[in-house]
């Protein structure tokens, strides 16, 4: 069983959500069925950089993983594109047959069985900005599907349109605990951000949650572009 992977990094800290700061290996998968208008990730989205994908199997990728991990047994972070439109299940059994433990990031358009295996399920559904609708039937299937693995909710905000979505959703889905991270508008790899802008996208988005009373969700920035600026495999 072969997996269209577009890189395999690390270790680095987690930069978003609920394992912020949490040393990790990230494997990201190539391929995704939604087109987000302000996609960081295209290089794994594209069918144009579908060449620089490469082929593996889940022996091949946890071999990456350990020698980059130096063996270490620590969280695997599978991201994409959306990681669901493939089968990862061979290799999340080959890992934590070694001690790892696997976290998934993933818009909810797909469910999986291999979900409740998974020690951390993030479901990322994209709010108006996007561009892209979620089907609410299959994220549920997702949420089923996790079993009793951990799950929450992350959801990019770009404006107030998207603020007052992520609250419609949140109020559909009051056990699932919420993370808000406001959206970065340069995604670009070979353009600068501002560390300026971000901050102050951070604070209008703390000042329009918590600042008007709305005191249910955790906002964090995405610690890796403070730290990073846009570059891949970070
Ligand atoms: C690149 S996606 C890959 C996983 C999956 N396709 C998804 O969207 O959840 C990983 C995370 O990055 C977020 N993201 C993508 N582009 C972003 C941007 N420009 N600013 C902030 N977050 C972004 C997504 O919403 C998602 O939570
Ligand atoms: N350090 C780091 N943290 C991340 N959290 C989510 C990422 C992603 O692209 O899915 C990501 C990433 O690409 N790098
Ligand atoms: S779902 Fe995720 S990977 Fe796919 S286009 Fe949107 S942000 Fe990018
Ligand atoms: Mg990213």
């Amino acid at each position: 069983m072969s997996l269209r992977i577009a890189e395999i990094f690390g270790p680095t800290i987690q930069g978003e959500g609920a394992l912020i700061g949490q040393p990790t290996v990230f494997v990201r998968a190539g391929g995704c069925d939604y087109r987000c208008s302000w996609c960081d990730s295209m290089h794994a989205v594209d069918s144009r950089y579908r060449q620089d994908w490469a082929v593996m199997d889940a022996a091949g990728i946890m071999a990456e993983v350990a020698r980059l991990s130096g063996g270490q047994p620590l969280v695997v972070s599978i991201s994409g594109g959306n990681p669901a439109i493939q089968d990862f299940g061979p290799v999340i059994a080959l890992g934590r047959g070694q001690g790892y433990r696997f976290a998934c990031e993933t818009q909810g358009s797909v469910a999986r069985d291999w979900f409740a295996d998974l020690a951390l399920l993030v479901l990322s559904p994209k709010p108006p900005s996007s561009g892209q609708e979620t089907d609410w039937a299959v994220f549920d299937a997702c949420l089923a599907a996790a079993g009793k693995a951990e799950r929450i909710m992350k959801i990019v905000v770009f404006d107030q349109n998207d603020l007052d979505w992520a609250r419609a959703t949140s109020v559909r889905y009051p056990d699932l605990p919420l993370y808000l991270q406001p959206g970065n508008p340069e995604t670009d790899p070979e353009k600068p951000v501002d560390p300026q802008a971000l901050a102050d996208r951070m604070l209008w988005l703390v000042e329009a949650t918590v600042g008007r009373g709305w005191l249910v969700p955790r906002i964090l920035p995405q610690l890796h572009v403070l730290i990073w600026g846009n570059r891949r495999g970070v």
